[in-house]
């Protein structure tokens, strides 16, 4: 039986002093959750949300996370850095990452080495657009993008690691993929595993879904025998929202 695993990816949202007030909000909110718990804040929000939640059980996951150790790379973060501030996770390859500032299948690829590398664990983002999935080439998107994300990840390592499905059509957008859709995307990343490292990885992997989770939908989608958890990007800025989306994974 896999544990559930519930992020809030922030995004681009909330000063330093509104997320820690947003985390000690949640933090109050959600003290006996069965499942993991993460928040994403902003890179300029971590140490406030670290001291905020500090002595609870929700961990911080950074948004992005850099694949050099250090460097002439101004603007960006290393795994170390995070780890030192107090982050767990970090997502790796959102769909918004890879629209807007160029991130590749070689580049989460990359980051998701240099975060396992540095002790941070993984949550890689994969997804097809509208038009791959009315073209019929989702499964290949999906696989495509797991694959490679994994090359020369180690199988140990592998396990460890959360992959979040997020049909890109379903991003904050109110539209939602049906359970059923949800599931057998998960059920597809979940094979894709499988041909990789063999049925114990793919059986012990979490896959998340996100795209429009929210409180009224979350308990049919984690009912689901595939999907694992759930990334949350606008529900998880409000704490009763994301307390219930907790609730229905407990
Ligand atoms: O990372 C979170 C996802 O992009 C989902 O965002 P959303 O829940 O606002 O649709």
């Amino acid at each position: 039986m896999r544990k559930k695993i519930i992020a809030g990816n922030w995004k681009m949202n909330k000063t330093p002093s509104e997320a820690a007030v947003l985390a000690s909000e949640i933090r109050n909110k959600i003290s006996d959750a069965k499942c993991d718990v993460v928040v994403c804040p902003t890179a300029v929000c971590i140490p406030g949300v670290v001291s905020a939640l500090e002595g609870s059980s929700i961990s911080v996951g950074a948004q992005n996370v850099h694949f050099k150790e250090s460097g002439a790379y101004t603007g960006e973060l290393s795994s170390a850095m995070l780890k030192d501030a107090g982050t767990l996770y970090t997502i790796i390859g959102h769909s918004e990452r890879r629209q807007y500032f160029g991130e590749t299948d070689e580049t989460v690829n990359l980051r998701t080495k240099a975060a396992v590398d540095g002790g941070l664990i993984p949550i890689v983002c994969v997804g097809e657009s509208l038009s791959e999935r009315e073209n019929g080439i989702m499964p290949e998107t999906v696989c495509r993008q797991t694959k490679l994300a994994f090359l020369n990840i180690q199988k140990d390592d592998a396990e460890n690691i959360i992959i979040a499905y997020e049909p890109i059509w379903a991003i904050g957008t109110g539209k939602t993929a049906t359970a059923q859709q949800a599931d057998e995307v998960c059920g597809i990343i979940r094979n894709t595993i499988k041909e990789l490292y063999g049925e114990d990885t793919a059986e012990k992997i979490r896959i998340q879904y996100g795209g429009s989770m929210n409180a009224g939908n979350a308990e049919e989608l984690l009912s689901m025998p595939n999907i694992d958890g759930g990334l949350i990007g606008g529900a998880s800025l409000k704490p009763d929202d994301f307390a219930a989306i907790i609730k229905a994974a407990d």
